[in-house]
């Protein structure tokens, strides 16, 4: 059996110690310093985790707007997949560091143009992330501290809670049709498992965006709290999450996500297929087309 040895020395203080844990036929090692935090960066993605608390906090910082590209998801899969194997962290907070957005949702660029390959192991990624967080046992917050369309919106929803600034210049919101393009049905269902059937048809077939107070009266997001208060809100939720019992919050979680995770897990195969087939037809790449040149458009 492959065991993987990961060994992390903080060196922020002389005297750190390790620890070894053996886990799931994996050997593990990581340490503590006394200052107990361990911050580390990658390309677009800085984490702060205290390990005092158990708590991360992921900082996206992808510019200009955080869009989910291939080498991003990638990364955060990979930041993902340590902070779930790191037993000294039970809870994630994900913000943004880019201003007035939080993530403007997939990377349009790397649905345009690119082979079947290429658009089958980006939407393969994107399967992954969403695995990843859905289905996660830690407490996972999404603090919103600007706009957060289509996929910045389902990176939203993965989450166990959402606070959002209070601000009417952001939105969040499932808008693909108006790209031309259809939320595939875990979208859909993540979507349906946070507001409910009815708001989610409408907003699915309309493409809306809601504005702050829209998306809180339909339960898009939990709560509200002035753009420089997003963090601080966040934190003091989590340590309210992370004082119910774990295993009892984790199996309810579990119980409530099971039935989507497993559709798609099972389906895997067969939704990157129907992602490839559809996003590389020419009317959906002249939609994609069109809207990239709106963009364009908006800014001059
Ligand atoms: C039958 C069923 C089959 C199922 C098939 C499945 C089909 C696929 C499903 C796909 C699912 C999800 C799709 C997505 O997530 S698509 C992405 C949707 N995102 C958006 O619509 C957001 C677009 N962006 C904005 O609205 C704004 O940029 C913003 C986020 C509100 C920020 O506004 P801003 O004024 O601060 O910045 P702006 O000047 O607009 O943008 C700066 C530069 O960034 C570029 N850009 C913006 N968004 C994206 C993006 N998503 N991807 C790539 N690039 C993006 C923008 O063009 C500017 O670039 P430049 O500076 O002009 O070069």
């Amino acid at each position: 059996q492959k065991l993987t040895f990961s060994l992390k020395i903080a060196i922020s203080s002389s005297l750190s110690k390790i620890h070894l844990n053996v886990s799931h036929g994996r050997l593990c090692a990581s340490s503590t310093s006394f200052s107990q935090r361990n911050n580390s960066s990658s390309a677009n993605l800085k984490v702060d985790h205290d390990q005092t608390t158990g708590v991360a906090v992921m900082h996206m910082q992808s510019p200009p707007v955080n869009s989910l590209s291939l080498d991003f998801l990638t990364e955060i899969c990979i930041t993902l997949e340590k902070l779930e194997m790191d037993k000294g962290c039970r809870g994630l907070i994900i913000t943004s560091s880019q201003p007035k957005v939080f993530s403007a949702g997939l990377d349009i660029l790397e649905m345009y143009g690119k082979s079947p390959e290429r658009c089958g192991e980006f939407w393969k990624a994107v399967q992954e992330m969403w695995l990843k967080l859905y289905g996660s046992n830690m407490v996972t917050i999404a603090a919103i501290n600007g706009s957060s369309p289509a996929g910045g919106c389902l990176m939203s929803i993965t989450c166990d809670y959402r606070i959002m600034a209070d601000n009417p210049r952001y939105s969040i919101g499932l808008n693909e049709t108006m790209l031309g393009i259809v939320a595939p049905f875990w979208f859909k269902e993540t979507m349906v498992n946070t507001v409910g059937h009815r708001n989610t048809e409408i907003s699915l077939e309309l493409g809306l965006l809601y504005k702050p107070a829209e998306a809180l009266n339909i339960g898009l997001v939990d709560q509200l709290v002035p753009e420089d208060q997003v963090l601080s809100a966040a934190t003091q939720t989590m340590t309210k999450w992370l004082a119910i019992p774990e295993h009892a919050r984790q199996i309810t979680k579990s119980m409530m996500r099971k039935s989507t995770i497993e559709k798609l897990r099972s389906n895997r195969e067969a939704d990157i297929q129907n992602f490839v087939n559809f996003i590389t037809k020419e009317s959906i790449q002249k939609s994609l087309r069109m809207y990239m040149e709106m963009l364009k458009q908006k800014k001059a």
